[in-house]
């Protein structure tokens, strides 16, 4: 287990609710996780399983009628001298608009999202851009933000960076505009980057050229990434851990490698049925996972999973919710691994070393 310095951040039991006219959406439900220092954390899992909230709530930035109704984020900041003291700032405790907060936004965790065009404005040149975030949080000359700004294209490899610092949003390809949002979100060296499908709305080429230069910008710098994603190819190619979350909870934490080699929740093996592999045929039709993820504001009783599971145990799984059970490599909640007793099939609570 990492000591506290070797983490970054820490999310633990973060319920967010979203309190619509049709009812309460449990959008996180207990969530639980943490990021290493300098690692990679994947966060995978199919469409409104609550991946995106989770990177909002870490930027303190949940969209209203979202709420955190409870449970924390701690972001430990390590200090710039050669003491490396470590800070623990509770995110959750911060008021969004604070200037602690500000701080932290864009300093200490940068974020990419999707589709650039929609945080970049057309109005603006990408250098307008890069000046706002690069003198937000550094007191630095016009000249010398505009330098910086300039070693920020190149760095992501954007050929002409001076030609690109002057260009609009629209004279750029999609594959460069997502590296200019790289390169904003990279001006204030961050500690940890948050990527929300950064590659998901490229031609597959251009995806591979941007997961290639984050993964060796992170090798260059030593941030942590949480990279979200529902492509577990993505993650193989990215990822040291990976959270695989459904319904508002994480159910399988664990290493890649036992991810991909020993996965142990139904719902993670479902996902790994559902990419190609290269050595199958060509015709060899993908597994798809039977029914869709329900709609968060009636959550099945027991596991969450239980209606889609092809492992489901009646009477056991449509009814105690499983608790996280540690296993050699991974923490997973599943009933198949323990979280009852099989003589009374009654709920035990406490979390089984296996
Ligand atoms: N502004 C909002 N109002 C109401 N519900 C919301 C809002 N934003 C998110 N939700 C709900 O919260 C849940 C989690 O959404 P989230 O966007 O985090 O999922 P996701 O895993 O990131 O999905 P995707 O891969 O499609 O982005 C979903 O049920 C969604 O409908």
């Amino acid at each position: 287990m990492p000591t506290t310095s070797d983490i970054i951040l820490r999310v633990s039991q973060l319920h967010v609710h979203f309190q619509t006219e049709s009812g309460t959406i449990r959008a996180l439900d207990g969530v639980d996780f943490t990021v290493e220092r300098g690692k990679v954390l994947g966060i995978v899992g199919e469409s409104g399983c609550g991946k995106s909230v989770t990177a909002q709530c870490i930027l303190n930035m949940v969209p209203r009628p979202g709420r955190i109704v409870s449970g924390e984020i701690t972001y430990y900041r390590r200090s710039e001298g050669l003491d490396g003291q470590v800070e623990e700032v509770k995110i959750t405790d911060l008021h969004p608009r604070s200037r602690q907060m500000r701080d932290i936004r864009g300093n200490e965790i940068a974020m990419i999202f999707q589709e650039p065009m929609t945080s970049l404005d057309p109005l603006y040149t990408v250098g307008n851009h890069l000046l706002e975030a690069i003198t937000l949080h550094q007191k630095v000359s016009k000249k010398e933000a505009r330098e910086r700004g300039i070693e920020a294209l190149a760095r992501v490899q954007l050929p002409e960076p001076h030609r690109i610092f002057d260009s609009y949003p629209h004279q750029l390809s999609g594959g460069m505009r997502q590296r200019v949002m790289i390169a904003i979100a990279l001006s204030c060296n961050p500690a940890l980057l948050i990527a929300d499908e950064p590659t998901t709305a490229l031609d597959v080429t251009t995806q591979a050229q941007i997961l290639e230069l984050m993964a060796e910008l992170q090798e260059e710098t030593g941030m942590s990434i949480i990279f979200i994603t529902h492509d577990l190819g993505v993650v193989a190619e990215m990822c040291d851990d990976v959270a695989v979350m459904y319904l508002g909870k994480v159910v399988e934490k664990t290493d890649v490698d036992s991810a991909f080699y020993d996965p142990k929740h139904p719902y993670t093996q479902a996902l790994l049925r559902s990419i190609p592999r290269i050595e199958e045929q060509s015709h060899t039709r993908l597994a798809v996972i039977r029914g869709s993820v329900p709609d968060p504001s009636v959550v099945p009783a027991g596991c969450p999973f239980h209606p889609r599971c092809p492992e489901f145990m009646p009477g056991i799984c449509n009814r105690i919710e499983p608790p996280p059970i540690r296993l050699d490599r991974q923490e997973v909640r599943c009933l198949l691994y323990g979280g009852y007793d099989p003589a009374t099939l009654e709920p035990t609570p406490a979390t089984e070393e296996r």
